[in-house]
């Protein structure tokens, strides 16, 4: 069998397996391999999907040999690459050990598939057992002939197209003035001079200020000078230090000015400035990695916009805020935290002096709290717009009512994948500024058939590209915290069978709920010899730069928070990403040189994606936002200036639960508690819950269970050890539920302190219950605040005061046991299941409180536990009162 990819008339797998409509199926996992097998096809196979049908050959062997490239390297220069690799993938690992470890792979695999879903079997509800013995890769594990073929192609990445606004702002001729040079014409930079790693500079060539010192001034690493140490008689090594500091800050802008003025916003720097000048609100849109973030903040600096106040630039995350600070601040020469500086919760490094200033958007609503004009800032900058999140969304309302009141205000709206006609309607026909070209080219790939497992299909393509592809890391993006542990896992393993030639591979995680200084983690570059694999949630998928990021490996999915505003309930899906996600996704390669992407679903997948994902604002639970608008001053919620409006119901339904929790008033004003509540940075219930663990004596253990419940995963359960992983659980079983058995677990990982082997032998996470360490830390600091002792505890014997306590603020999440056994929802009458990883699984009580629910095949409720129904009548009387009062009355 030849390397070149044999090409099918007729209709491509592809074709077979779009839906009509071109939806996107969600693939399954967790796994179920289908043995995945990429092909390699040269370079006239890299065509468009359409005419490249993906072959299922059934005469070919199934893991080939390698058919060795010498004349590639891991570590080859990537732009030989391109001109002599193949874009496509093999899963073929060079022989012996190739095969060895694919064949040791899929019999572990098979042996630990069976296990589980014997295992499985046991624990499961009867809906998840039918789907149990479903796995491809038990039917075909064996049929060495007939080994299914996915080939991925080269694609066509979709580049910005520049259409003339029609509301005529941006006229064709400006159009033309601000854009820099289109992708095609776009000569590449010398690479040379690209990559030359900033540490290559050295003080032989003299080209680092810090390691050449001028004449007569020290600087650090050199030895003091007894003159230079003292200037009447006061000790000056400090103004030495100070002033290689400065030299080394100097010296590192020096250093990155070439790069800046490579970007194409740089080139369009006169205008862009000329533009935001002239309005008060601009629009500006441009490709990922055009320098939008960076570079239009140190413009308007430059112009002296920050005469009269600071620039703020919110982020929809925290991990973008900080590292975009901290380049910034580079690129102007100047420390962290003096003239740059950014704001995240419990972090906030700016100073007197700061001028521009990354933040969250949540830490700018929280400012809106006590500066209702936002007096402070001359410009605010809404970045990554696209992404429509809730409190960007509610920002976009309160700075366009402020801009009335302050005309001296600017607001821009920034982002890669914008519709920017709707954003300039919104904000009254504001100008919008197009920005073109990219610095460098990303080329994407994707499978010629649907896949049937993206986290099966992830690791295969991980470690086919590690043997196949130059140096560069790796992105991967997938949907949470449990899927990329899991991966990690399984990367981890089977890295050990890999050849000793091939270079390691360092696993570094990334989601939301990882504490900030894990997630900065991802930016320490790899050692040498070893290839960075980041295993992302989409925190990584707007904003950042992650250096040394060649490949883009992107599963199509992530998970939505959403909410049924008619049974008021709330969960968390596995959706199809949009299509401006998945640019942004791509995005993050190409960034410092050109990369790639690869796609996990087909191409005919890809044109299914909606084209913007659907502002959280509209599908999510507003009692937040509501309480949030409330304590900024905005009382009718209803009336709200909200670019794209809620539905009434859903308003309704967040007046209606912030009063249930007493953080409104009969009148519909905000009442002292609410007032509380606001300033607690948690959801409303769980600020209630806190709140109230005061009246119940349990702060102590109140403020440890919201942690535990604020991660994800805090047991794990290998394939191999299920049964073991359940029995050192019992260990921890309070019978009550899930609440305090979480408690048990706390307090059992302080007893041994944190010892790592103790976790490992409890199979619990130990990076879990660091995250749950650092949560409560932030929480105790936020609640002391209050004037709220957090030492109070109702100790071992009254345990039930905790769960009366979370149920005084969980009191709409209670589901009561039906006579058939399943359970149904006090609030909605839905149908709903006890999670099989429930400590309550097999136990069935009469009724129960749950902390959310997750969809997965069906409703489950998901960290649950037992409550007396009587009890509701005290926790929560002003919602059930009435409803007693009703039904007797
Ligand atoms: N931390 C960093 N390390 C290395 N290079 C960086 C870093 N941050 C930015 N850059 C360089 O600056 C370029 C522009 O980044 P910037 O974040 O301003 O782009 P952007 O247009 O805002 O992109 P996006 O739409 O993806 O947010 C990057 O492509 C990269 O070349």
């Amino acid at each position: 069998m030849g390397k070149k990819a044999h090409k099918q008339n007729g209709e491509s797998p592809a074709q077979k397996t779009a839906q009509p409509n071109g939806a996107h199926d969600v693939p399954k996992s967790p796994r179920h391999s289908n043995g995945l097998n990429f092909e390699k096809h040269t370079e006239t196979d890299t065509e468009k999907l359409s005419t490249s049908p993906a072959p299922l050959n059934a005469s070919r062997p199934r893991f080939p040999a390698l058919q060795q490239d010498s004349s590639v390297e891991t570590n080859a220069d990537i732009s030989e690459a391109f001109g002599k690799r193949r874009h496509s993938l093999a899963f073929d690992f060079p022989e012996p050990k190739g095969e060895e470890l694919l064949r040791n792979l899929k019999k572990r695999r098979k042996k630990e598939r069976r296990k589980a879903a014997k295992a499985q079997a046991k624990e499961q509800p009867a809906s998840v057992k039918a789907e149990i013995g479903d796995d491809p890769m038990e039917a075909t594990a064996d049929a060495t002939e007939e080994q299914p073929v996915v080939e991925l192609v080269e694609i066509e990445v979709p580049v910005l197209s520049y259409k003339v606004p029609t509301n005529g702002v941006a006229t064709a001729e400006k159009l033309e003035k601000l854009t820099r040079k289109k992708l095609n014409g776009h000569a590449l930079p010398d690479r040379e001079v690209a990559f030359k790693p900033a540490a290559a500079k050295t003080p032989e060539n003299g080209s680092r200020a810090a390691t050449k010192p001028a004449q007569g001034k020290k600087v650090v690493n050199f030895p003091e000078t007894p003159q230079g140490n003292q200037i009447n008689g006061v000790a000056t090594e400090p103004t030495t230090k100070k002033a290689a500091s400065k030299a080394l800050l100097r010296s590192k802008k020096e250093e990155l000015q070439a790069q800046r003025e490579a970007l194409p916003c740089y080139e369009a720097r006169d205008n862009i400035t000329a533009a935001i000048m002239a309005n008060q609100t601009t629009i500006i849109v441009g490709e990922t990695g055009s320098g939008k973030t960076t570079q239009i903040p140190q413009f308007l600096y430059e112009a002296g916009l920050t005469k009269n106040g600071i620039i703020a630039i919110t982020q929809p995350r925290r991990v973008a805020a900080i590292s975009i600070a901290k380049r910034v601040s580079e690129e102007m020469g100047t420390r962290l935290g003096d003239k740059v500086g950014y704001s995240i919760r419990f972090d906030d490094t700016t100073a007197p002096s700061t001028k521009i200033k990354y933040m969250t958007d949540g830490m700018l609503l929280r400012e809106l709290l006590s500066d209702t004009k936002l007096e402070k800032y001359s410009v605010i900058i809404l970045d990554e717009a696209h992404e429509r999140t809730l409190r960007t969304d509610i920002l976009f309302g309160m700075v366009k009512g402020i801009q009335k009141e302050r005309k001296d205000l600017k607001i821009i709206v920034m982002s890669a994948t914008l519709n920017a006609e709707r954003f300039s309607q919104y904000f009254d026909g504001a100008e919008i500024l197009y920005v073109a070209g990219r610095q460098f080219p990303v080329r994407a790939f994707a499978p010629g058939a649907q896949l049937e497992d993206y986290v099966d299909a992830a690791l295969v393509t991980t470690f086919q590209l590690h043997q196949e592809e130059p140096k560069g890391d790796f992105l991967v993006f997938l949907t949470g915290q449990e899927e990329i542990d899991n991966l990690q896992k399984l990367i981890e393993e089977q890295a050990r069978d890999l050849p000793p030639k091939c270079p390691k591979l360092l696993v570094c995680p990334i989601y939301a709920k990882l504490p900030t200084d894990q997630q900065t983690r991802v930016f320490n570059p790899a050692p040498p010899g070893t290839r960075k694999v980041i295993l992302a949630t989409n925190v990584a998928e707007t904003s950042i730069t992650i250096s040394g990021i060649r490949y883009v490996i992107d599963t199509g999915v992530s998970k939505v928070r959403s909410f049924n505003a008619k049974t008021g309930m709330e969960s968390l899906t596995v959706q199809p990403i949009s299509k401006a996600s998945a640019q942004q996704r791509s995005g993050r390669a190409g960034r410092e040189a050109p990369g790639f992407c690869y796609r996990l679903y087909t191409q005919a997948a890809y044109e299914g994606l909606s084209e913007e994902t659907e502002p959280e604002i509209m599908r999510c639970n507003l009692a937040s936002v509501v309480l949030m608008l409330k304590a900024s001053g905005v009382d009718d919620v209803l009336g709200f200036d909200y670019m794209d409006k809620p539905s009434r119901t859903s308003i309704v339904r967040a007046l209606e639960q912030l009063y249930a929790l007493g953080a409104l008033n009969d009148e519909g004003g905000l009442s002292e508690l609410g007032q509380q509540m606001a300033e607690l940075p948690l959801d409303p219930v769980y600020s209630k819950v806190l709140l109230q663990s005061v009246k119940y004596k349990c702060t102590k253990e109140v403020l440890t269970v919201i942690a535990m419940l604020s991660v994800d995963l805090i047991f794990f359960s290998p394939n191999d050890k299920r049964e073991q992983a359940g029995q050192a659980k019992k260990r921890f079983m309070n019978y009550d539920g899930d609440h305090l058995t979480l408690l048990n677990v706390f307090s059992s990982f302080q007893t041994v302190h944190g010892d790592a082997a103790w976790c490992a032998e409890n199979f619990i996470s130990a990076r879990s219950l660091k995250q749950v360490q650092d949560i409560r830390r932030q929480l105790v600091s936020f609640t002391s605040r209050q004037g709220i002792d957090t030492t109070v505890s109702c100790g071992t014997d009254n345990l039930e005061a905790v769960l009366k306590c979370f149920l005084s603020g969980c009191f709409q999440n209670v589901a009561m046991r039906t006579p058939d056994g399943s359970y149904k929802t006090l609030v909605g009458n839905q149908a709903v299941y006890i999670h099989p990883s429930s400590v309550l699984f097999l136990k069935k009580p009469d009724a129960v409180v749950y902390n959310e629910l997750m969809h997965t095949t069906k409703q489950y409720m998901r960290n649950i536990s037992i409550i007396q129904p009587q009890w509701l009548l005290d926790v929560a009387p002003q919602y059930y009162g009435r409803a007693a009062a009703r039904t007797t009355g």
